[in-house]
């Protein structure tokens, strides 16, 4: 799968409705391979972002490409995009089956895609059920199944994590994980970041339409640091930092008497050193990632939404 052909571009993305700016110069490259978190509090501008990637909203200016071309020059577009972007836009009365083969008659794909999908997205035994009675999972996998009908280089899934539950979120990131390894682009949007932080390879984030930071989930992220409360904190420092050889040791910031913050190791390397030179530990505590206290920032600041 060549990739310049998957890449999405987004280039000072603007878009108004009236005296609402839901997107606003927005600039980000989404690379194939991997997947994208696209990430905002309600009402940030994901949706607005994605509908102007799949041609459905006409940006205000600025331009949003896939493989080099907005949506609408593109030859035969649901080959080369699938997007979800509701996840009860189902007739009630349609079985799985019926939905999918009239999205593959638009298309133009033969019945056995309709069979094929089904199977891969764990669909088979419901096919010939009618979707009123489908699980949002249910749901979820059959959106799935015909955004992939023409078989797309770039997936943009808007929400696709919504109500799902433990298993179904694990069953997602396998199968997303595959979809990218496969050297598709997957660009998936959430307003949780729980919800994807164990999806995603990058991350952008956005707030009231404007770029607030976009890289490797890792890096942005970056380790979390561990707080410890020991009566042997001194003692503990020393040993942390003679633990590795000098730059690679953790770093130790002393917060107060008794209080330590751990740099470069984790809370059970923390716990394992310190019963290793029988030290004693009262209170061992992760913090939470920049990116995390970011996002909570952003979704806990009134001025953050519209
Ligand atoms: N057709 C429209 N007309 C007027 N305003 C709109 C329209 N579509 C979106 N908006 C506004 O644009 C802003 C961004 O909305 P958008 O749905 O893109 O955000 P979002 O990040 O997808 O939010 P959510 O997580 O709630 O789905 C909001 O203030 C919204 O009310």
């Amino acid at each position: 799968m060549s990739g310049d052909r998957a890449r999405i571009e987004v280039s000072h993305l603007t878009k108004r409705y009236g005296e609402v700016t839901a997107v606003r110069d927005l600039t980000f490259t989404v690379e194939p391979g991997l997947v994208t978190g696209f990430l905002g509090p309600n009402g940030a501008g994901k949706t607005t972002t994605m509908r102007m990637l799949t041609g459905l909203v006409s940006p205000t200016s600025g331009t949003a490409t896939i493989g080099g071309r907005p949506y609408r020059r593109l030859p035969r577009p649901s080959r080369t995009v699938g997007a979800v972007f509701d996840a009860s836009a189902f007739h009630p009365g349609h079985t799985a089956r019926d939905h999918l083969r009239v999205y593959a008659a638009m298309g133009g794909y033969p019945d056995s895609r309709v069979t094929a999908l089904l199977d891969l997205l764990g669909l088979a035994e419901a096919a010939d059920r009618r979707t009123r009675g489908f699980s949002t999972g249910m749901r979820q996998r059959l959106n799935l199944a015909t955004a992939l009908l023409g078989d797309p280089r770039v997936l943009l899934l808007d929400e696709p994590s919504n109500g799902l539950d433990p298993e179904g979120m694990r069953w997602l990131r396998g199968f997303l994980r595959q979809l990218a390894d496969q050297g598709r682009t997957v660009l998936v949007s959430s307003h949780v970041l729980s919800e994807i932080q164990q999806l995603v390879d990058d991350v952008i984030m956005i707030r009231r339409g404007e770029l607030v930071a976009a890289g490797p989930w890792s890096r942005l992220a970056g380790p979390p640091a561990v707080l410890v409360t020991s009566p042997d904190a001194d003692r503990l420092a020393a040993t942390l930092q003679a633990s590795r050889p000098d730059g690679d040791a953790p770093s130790v910031e002393v917060i107060q008497a008794g209080r330590l913050r751990v740099h470069g190791l984790d809370a059970p390397g923390v716990a394992d050193l310190a019963a290793e030179h029988r030290l004693r530990v009262h209170e061992l505590v992760t913090e939470t990632s920049s990116l995390e206290q970011l996002f909570l920032h952003l979704t806990t600041d009134k001025a953050a939404t519209p």
